[in-house]
């Protein structure tokens, strides 16, 4: 297959399995035990991962195919590969060694291998550094020793090891000559290819029901004293050659990798689930009239009220807004990643800062946006059929799983104050972080002039940022660095938080500024963009006076602007969700459906309730008869 955008490759695959033999018919799985449910998810996902084979695409590509419109159609309870697809596959590809990739390549191409990525244990998710599971190097066996040394140590969580792997790639604390070497990656077999019973020393299963995506086959796994050959230690990066001697990663954080890759993938792929949220609650929108009849005698369609406009006319254009910049960190992403291959890890730290904040911004905007956008639907959007639900459960598991936001947006908080204060050695050409190095941007704050806009959110960023850095600086006088650093908590994460704001509107500008294919396309992406600027300052009024330069009558006129704006952007709702291009099977919402049938769609679906199968269900006689009621 030749190598296409992710848009593209999102097409393709969808016009694919829409017609291929094994995926297009679809069950409704809302009334299957939690086995079937598994049962049915892993059969689609196993033809899925057929039909990527069949398409010959590499790993990059495969790593596209997680766009939730197709994922969400084809495994809709969570796809118990996705895990082996987008973290185990990738993390093979660029932490094994050469020789390590051509052992098992073969076998997880084949099949054979099905694997998933084993980090997170009870006792700790966040700090990676704190994990607890050992791997201690034997010079004499030439093996490691991996080993649990209590239940709170057990891996809790990973994707497909309930019952779907057979092989994980596990985190672990390294020791050799009796030294602590860090956390570092190992690729171990924990069920056998045949049989698939736990290997001995290992314990597995499931961990049971989620707020969603009850098909993912999140696992535990304990070890206990497990041999595993030197070789499988993941050797691109660090080494523990046979005397056990140690060569450390030419980056300290050179086993994090995977991670910056999936939280890149995690941003991309929520907008997706976006996009399919407003789709829906635009189209239910323009069908669902209620209330006093107008003129017409008929009753109003309610994106005509104003609070209906709000609710719904913000979140499309949050969908271009954020479907640009998401694109523009996966294209950094790739390009900073062959730099580190070849040995230059010089991008890396502002690259991490961007993919944490990236990922926190868009998951909690996003799982907001869908949440607002199933209240717009009133009582139908509370139906599993409206998919509403299935989506913001979707989106929000993205706000903890690849680190929790919270602890992201710190990360990029530290990266920021640094640069601020002139600590960190200084940003590249073309770093999203210079301005913090250069004067304010004083373009005067004009309603109406997206580029005044846009100031003010750097004029916010850089006030955030430059205020905390002053205030943690000062606390370190007087405090630890652990007590300064959490007195100032809050507002780091502030300041991350409009930090990730001011990039993603400069990549928008950028966007509209470079798209020349018609005049009416420009206006449309440029009503977008202010749309979504009119609306970030509604959110964040406060931090605009305070920090952005904006006056309390500007706030004013801003708010009667944002009204205005929905009221022009109103017409075109449609079209611009429709731009999506998404079919209706793909969306699989009873409101949401291109033809508007939404009533009869309901029906159908209640039709599929087994209570409605006889008359007077069983239950009746057991229960309530027997209660004497
Ligand atoms: C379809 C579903 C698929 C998704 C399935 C989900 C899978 C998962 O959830 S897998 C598990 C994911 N887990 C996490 O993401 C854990 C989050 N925690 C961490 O990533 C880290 O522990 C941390 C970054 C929060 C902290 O790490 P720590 O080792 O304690 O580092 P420090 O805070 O002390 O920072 C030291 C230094 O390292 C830099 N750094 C940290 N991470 C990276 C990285 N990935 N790449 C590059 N650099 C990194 C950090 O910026 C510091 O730099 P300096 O300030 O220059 O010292
Ligand atoms: C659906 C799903 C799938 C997952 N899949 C996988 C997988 O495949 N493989 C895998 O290894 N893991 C997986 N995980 C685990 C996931 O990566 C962790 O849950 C996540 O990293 C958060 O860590 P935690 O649970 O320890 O949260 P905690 O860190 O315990 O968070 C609890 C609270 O503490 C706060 N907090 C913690 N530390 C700090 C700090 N330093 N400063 C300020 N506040 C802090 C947080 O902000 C949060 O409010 C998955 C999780 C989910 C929900």
């Amino acid at each position: 297959m030749v190598s296409r955008n992710r848009s593209q490759v999102k097409d393709h695959l969808g016009s694919k399995v829409l017609n291929h033999p094994e995926l297009r018919n679809t069950k409704a799985t809302e009334y299957m035990s939690h086995e079937e449910k598994y049962r049915y998810n892993l059969s689609r996902a196993t033809a899925m991962l057929k039909l990527i084979d069949e398409e010959g695409m590499d790993v990059n590509e495969i790593s596209k195919v997680m766009s939730h419109t197709v994922s969400g159609f084809t495994t809709p309870d969570g796809n118990p590969l996705a895990v082996h697809q987008v973290m185990f596959v990738p993390t093979l590809m660029n932490q094994a060694d050469d020789d390590q990739v051509s052992r098992w390549l073969g076998d997880v191409f084949n099949g054979t291998i099905v694997g998933t990525y084993a980090q997170t244990e009870l006792s700790h998710g966040t700090f990676v550094r704190g994990l607890r599971t050992t791997a201690t190097y034997d010079p004499a066996s030439r093996t490691f020793d991996l080993h649990t040394p209590d239940v709170s140590a057990a891996k809790w969580w990973p994707g497909g090891l309930g019952t779907t792997a057979n092989h994980a790639v596990v985190m672990a604390q390294l020791y050799t000559d009796g030294q602590p070497r860090g956390i570092h990656p190992f690729m171990v077999a924990i069920r056998d290819r045949e049989t698939h019973r736990p290997l001995p020393g290992i314990t597995v299963g499931e961990i049971g029901p989620k707020l969603g995506q009850n098909t993912l086959n999140n696992g535990y796994l304990l070890f206990d004293h497990v041999k595993v050959p030197r070789e499988n230690m993941l050797m691109r990066n660090a080494r523990v050659n046979e005397d056990g001697s140690y060569t450390k990663p030419s980056h300290q954080k050179a086993s994090y990798g995977t991670m910056v890759f999936t939280r890149v993938a995690i941003a991309l792929d929520t907008v997706d689930a976006l996009q399919i949220a407003a789709t829906i609650a635009a189209r239910y929108s323009i069908v669902r009239r209620q209330g006093e009849p107008r003129d017409d005698g008929q009753e109003p369609q309610i994106i005509d009220y104003q609070t209906q406009q709000l609710k719904v006319l913000p979140h499309i254009a949050a969908c271009y807004v954020l479907r640009a910049s998401t694109a523009r960190l996966w294209e950094h992403h790739t390009h900073v990643t062959s730099e580190v291959r070849g040995g230059d890890t010089a991008l890396l730290p502002e690259l991490h800062a961007t993919a944490c904040c990236l990922k926190a911004l868009v998951t909690q905007d996003c799982s907001e946006a869908i949440e607002a956008l199933r209240l717009s639907c009133g009582g139908h959007g509370y139906m599993t059929a409206s998919r509403l639900p299935a989506l913001y459960a979707y989106a929000t598991a993205g706000a903890t799983y690849e680190g929790e936001n919270t602890v992201l947006l710190l990360q990029t908080a530290r990266y920021l104050v640094k640069q601020a204060g002139g600590s960190h050695a200084p940003p590249a050409a073309g770093s999203a972080v210079t301005y913090l190095s250069r004067p304010a941007d004083d373009t005067p704050f004009a309603v109406g002039s997206p580029a005044a806009y846009v100031a003010a959110v750097g004029r916010v960023a850089r006030g955030r940022v430059t205020e905390v850095a002053a205030a943690l600086q000062a606390d370190r006088q007087t405090m630890p660095e652990a007590d300064a650093w959490n007195q100032s908590l809050v507002q780091l994460v502030a300041a991350a938080l409009a930090h990730g704001r001011y990039f993603v509107v400069r990549e928008f500008a950028e966007v509209v500024s470079q798209q020349s294919s018609s005049r009416a396309i420009q206006q449309m992406l440029q009503l977008l963009f202010s749309v979504y600027l009119a609306h970030a300052v509604s959110r964040a009024e406060g931090d605009f006076i305070t920090y952005g330069g904006l006056t309390p009558s500007d706030i004013r006129l801003n708010r009667r602007h944002l009204l205005r704006l929905l009221a022009e952007l109103r017409p075109h709702m449609i079209p611009l969700t429709d731009a999506f291009d998404l079919p209706d099977r793909l969306i699989n919402s009873t409101l949401g459906a291109w033809d508007g049938d939404v009533y009869r769609r309901m029906f159908e679906q209640a039709s599929h309730s087994p209570l409605n199968t006889d008359e007077v269900p069983a239950s009746f006689h057991q229960a309530m008869l027997r209660s004497k009621l």
